[in-house]
């Protein structure tokens, strides 16, 4: 059977892409490998996606999930490890299976790079990837962000405004940014300090993370902090798009138009796994316009 699309990734873009695939009666599945939902429901308290003053990650995942069984979107619980677009259909191969599609839509986001220690037993508890949806749990708090160059600056500059103090701790000896006018904004804030050549040893703390132990000049140091950020940058989940054929620049992210058009006529790639901002709206957003424009697509072909 060829399925008119396939969509890789249940986040919140990629479910997005089903609802409209499913109302555009489509024959159209989803293959995802984790969870249906996507990182989202990594988010303590999402307040800034409208309609929701406020509701938690994992319940705001669940409902997206919900929503497009609502419209009956197969999910199938697997792994896709590669796609072959050479010829038409388009095959996506997946560790048990293949499956033949005229058009697909990639929305596979992102993972936080990590710092390596041990901070997956804080994620939640005082440890956070995000300062775009955490920040305000520090309002007038003390935070640390660990990091280097424009992520960790970023970081910086979001969280300067709300946190009593922000100190920056990075194992260079400078900070690098996208844009000078970003070390300005760091340099004029009287709230942040840089620690440069500290190496992260541990996050310290029982039930919530309290701070971090550090190695700066041969000697161990602990800071103690309300909350801390670590702003390493993203990494796009596109390994299995290697020698595709499928442009990415040069970080990994996948290069698409304003329609979310790939390189690559009938490929579409949504949210986060598209670089720039990434938020739930935005994911969203791609998700409508990707299925919108593949809709169009397939209308040409008949
Ligand atoms: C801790 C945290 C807090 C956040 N808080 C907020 C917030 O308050 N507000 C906000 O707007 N945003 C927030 N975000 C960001 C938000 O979660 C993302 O922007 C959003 O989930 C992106 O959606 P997506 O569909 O692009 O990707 P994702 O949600 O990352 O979903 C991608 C899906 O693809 C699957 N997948 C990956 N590779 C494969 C493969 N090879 N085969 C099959 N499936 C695959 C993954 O398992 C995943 O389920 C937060 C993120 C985190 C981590």
């Amino acid at each position: 059977m060829t399925y008119d699309t396939i969509i890789i990734g249940a986040g919140p873009g990629g479910l997005t892409a089903g609802i409209y695939a499913m109302r555009g009666k489509l024959n159209a599945i989803c293959i995802e490998k984790e969870n249906a939902g996507g990182r989202i429901a990594e988010a303590g308290i999402v307040e800034n996606y409208p309609g929701f003053e406020e509701i938690r990650g994992f319940e705001l995942a669940e409902k997206f999930k919900n929503h497009a069984e609502k419209f009956k979107l197969p999910i199938i619980y697997d792994e896709v490890i590669k796609i072959e677009i050479k010829e038409k259909p388009f095959k996506v191969i997946t560790k048990n299976s293949t499956y033949e599609t005229k058009t697909i839509v990639i929305a596979t986001g992102t993972r936080p790079k990590k710092l390596g220690l041990n901070e997956d037993k804080f994620i939640g508890k005082g440890v956070s990837y995000c300062t775009m949806c955490d920040a305000f749990f520090y309002l007038n708090k003390e935070v640390i962000v660990i990091g280097r160059d424009t992520p960790a600056i970023m970081s910086a500059i979001n969280l300067k405004d709300i946190a009593k103090k922000v100190t920056v701790i990075t194992d260079k000896s400078e900070l690098k940014a996208a844009e000078p006018i970003m070390l300005d904004k760091l340099k004029e804030a009287k709230n942040i300090e840089i620690i440069y050549n500290a190496k992260p040893l541990e996050i310290i703390g029982d039930e919530k993370a309290e701070g971090v132990k550090i190695l700066v000049n041969e000697k161990e140091e602990i800071i103690k902090a309300d909350g801390i950020f670590i702003s390493l940058g993203h990494i796009p989940n596109t390994e299995f798009l290697k020698d595709s054929g499928i442009k990415l620049d040069k970080k990994g992210f996948i290069i698409t138009d304003k329609n979310c058009k790939t390189n690559i006529e009938g490929i579409y790639a949504v949210g986060d796994v598209r670089g720039g901002v990434m938020q739930v709206a935005k994911a969203v957003g791609d998700g409508c316009v990707a299925m919108a424009n593949i809709i169009k697509y397939l209308q040409s072909l008949k």
